[in-house]
Order: C-alpha cells, then structure tokens, then sequence
C-alpha cells in the first residue's frame, strides 16, 4: 500500500512570448502568442508509509512544481496522482486534514501577531477542541524547544524561531503527509540540526510519510535513506543515497600526508590535483584506476597517511549537472 503514487506526472507552463521594441509589445497586445515551459515530463515514483525521501535537483528542475502538483496547488497537464487514498487537485476537507505543505520562502503566521493566535485560527479550521489544542501546541513547543516565543508577534522573531512556530503552525493538525520545500532556507546550522532533530521525531513518533526537497545536503543526509533526483523536469535517479554515488561519482577522493612537500605538477601523474598544501594533498581519481594508483603512490612516494573517501554528495550532483553526463 503506497500513501504517494504519481505515474506520468506532466507539467507545461503556457508563457506569453514578446518581441523586442515597440511593434513587438503592439502585437503582443492584439496577438498574444505562447510557448510551453516543461517543468515536469512523465515521472513516476511511489513512497510507502512512513518513508522520508528526499528530491533533489538543480534550480528549475521541477521541484517545487511536482510539490504543488501533489498537494492540488495547481492541475497536472497530464498524468496521474494519489496521495494518500485522494485525488490532490480535487482539494477535498479529508486530504487537507491529513497532508501539509512547508515552503522554506513562504509563511502562513500573521507578522503582526503573536503565533499562538494564528495557531487558534488553525485549530478552529481544522475542528480541534481546546482540549486538543493545548494538548497539541505543548507537545509540538516542547519538541521544538518553543516557549514564550509562541507569544510575541511573529515579526519579533528571528528566522530560526519563526521558522519553528511555522512548523508547528504547519503540524498542529497532526498530518500524515509532509511535503517540505526548502524548510531550513537561511537558516543558521544550529537552527537547520534543530528543526531536522524536530522533523526526524515527528516521523518516528506519528509514522509520517516526508517528501522533502533541500539545497542543503546535510538535511538530505540526516533525514532521507532514499533520495530522487530530478533534473530537467524528468526523472534521472530513484534509489538509496548510497546507490546515487556509486551510480554517479565515477572517482573517488584519496586524501594524502606526505613525509616531505611535493609540486603540484609531480602528483598530477596520479589524478586531479583537488588541493595541495604543504604535505597534505587531496587527489581525485577514478573508480577503476583506484587500486592501482593507490600502489603506486605508496611505492613512489613518502606517505605518511593515506585515506580514501567518496566525495561529498553535494559534489557529486554538481559535477553530474555541470558535465551533463545525465540526458
Ligand atoms: N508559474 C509558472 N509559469 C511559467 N513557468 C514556470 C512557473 N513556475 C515554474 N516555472 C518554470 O518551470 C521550471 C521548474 O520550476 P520549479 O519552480 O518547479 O523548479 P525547482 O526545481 O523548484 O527550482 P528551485 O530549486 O529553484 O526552487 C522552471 O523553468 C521555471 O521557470
């Protein structure tokens, strides 16, 4: 039983085109002419109950867009959606009780007031007794490490509160289905771990299915075993983390001290010089020459210590778009 099923999933935007100067914003009076931008081309992808997974891709590869899709924000060109048991642009009462949707650039809480009157205007859109209200709002504080902020108008926080009270604002509903674009945008890193610590309980506690997207690999890392990778609207990865860097970093970084330092231009005959300072020296090198250059360092050179390591992810994906070795 999946909670998210999306098959073909399409997107194409209509954008008015205009010519240049003055004939062309007459004509663009009288004559609107259109192209279509293809922000989603046909994917297809299913999450179980409970799983946190993560989508990533450049700007503009249709992130955001598949995220509005599956929350009904806006129709699919083509293709087909359900999420759990609905039809998200059909936007009835029993799918909005059980989804919600975080955007990292976007707030619902009221700038001149305080959060916990923007929290009461949510508990009576979604019905909930004053019993579960405060039940709820103690709880999710508490795991946020909320207090009196609730309290203060929202213009008086700082992001990382503001961002808290959102979440909580987002949650007092209790959804089963998180779609979270961006939640720790600008966040400084302890307010980025706080508000991922938070998330990682969440889904333990309520078995919450998450779809999270992050330009920050080090969300992706903490919260999502399963990542999907998109790129140009389509679809180019679904699997584990792990899988994404087998499958897509074809070399790896040996990290080097040497017993005395070396030029630039002696180590270049073993891989991409990556940095070199003073002793110490990170190569990069591909998967398949790695055994043998790993001997042949060791028996050229003094080496005091030697370690393997893949690349960051966040390199990896980079290095993927900038050589365009994906279609
Ligand atoms: N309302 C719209 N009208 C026309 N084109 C749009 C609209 N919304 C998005 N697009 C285009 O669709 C493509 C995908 O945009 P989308 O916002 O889904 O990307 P994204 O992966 O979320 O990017 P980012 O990481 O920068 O937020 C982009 O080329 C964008 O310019």
């Amino acid at each position: 039983m999946t909670k998210i099923t999306v098959d073909n999933l399409s997107k194409a935007y209509p954008v008015a085109v205009k010519a240049a100067g003055m004939a062309g914003t007459l004509r663009h009076f009288f004559q609107r002419t259109y192209r279509l931008v293809e922000a989603v081309k046909q994917i297809s992808f299913q999450v179980y109950p409970g799983e946190v997974v993560g989508f990533l891709g450049p700007n503009g590869a249709g992130k955001t867009t598949t995220l509005k899709m599956l929350t009904g924000l806006i129709h699919p060109s083509s293709g087909q959606v359900n999420v759990a048991g609905h039809v998200p642009f059909q936007r009835d009462a029993a799918f909005l009780r059980q989804i919600t949707l975080v955007m990292g650039q976007k707030q619902q809480l009221l700038w001149d007031l305080p959060a916990l009157d923007s929290l009461r205007i949510n508990a009576a859109i979604y019905g909930l007794s004053a019993k579960e209200f405060h039940y709820r709002v103690h709880e999710l504080a508490e795991m946020l490490s909320l207090r009196e902020q609730l309290n203060q108008p929202v213009r008086k926080l700082s992001l990382g509160e503001r961002m808290k009270a959102e979440m909580l604002a987002a949650l007092l509903h209790r959804p089963q289905v998180l779609f979270l674009d961006e939640p720790t945008l600008g966040l400084d890193v302890n307010a980025q771990v706080a508000v991922r610590n938070f998330l990682l309980e969440y889904n333990r506690r309520y078995q919450a299915t998450v779809l999270l997207t992050s330009h920050y690999m080090a969300d992706i890392t903490a919260l999502c075993r399963r990542v999907l990778l998109i790129h140009r609207g389509q679809l180019i990865y679904d699997g584990s983390l792990e899988g994404l860097l087998s499958r897509f970093a074809p070399y790896r970084e040996v990290k080097l001290d040497l017993e005395s330092p070396v030029e630039a231009e002696h180590l270049r005959a073993y891989g991409e010089v990556e940095s070199l300072q003073g002793c110490t020296a990170s190569l990069i090198v591909r998967r398949e020459a790695l055994t043998q250059t790993v001997s042949r360092l060791l028996a050229d050179l003094a080496v005091q210590d030697l370690r393997v390591t893949d690349p960051p992810i966040e390199e990896v994906i980079g290095r993927v778009f900038q050589a365009g070795t994906v279609a």
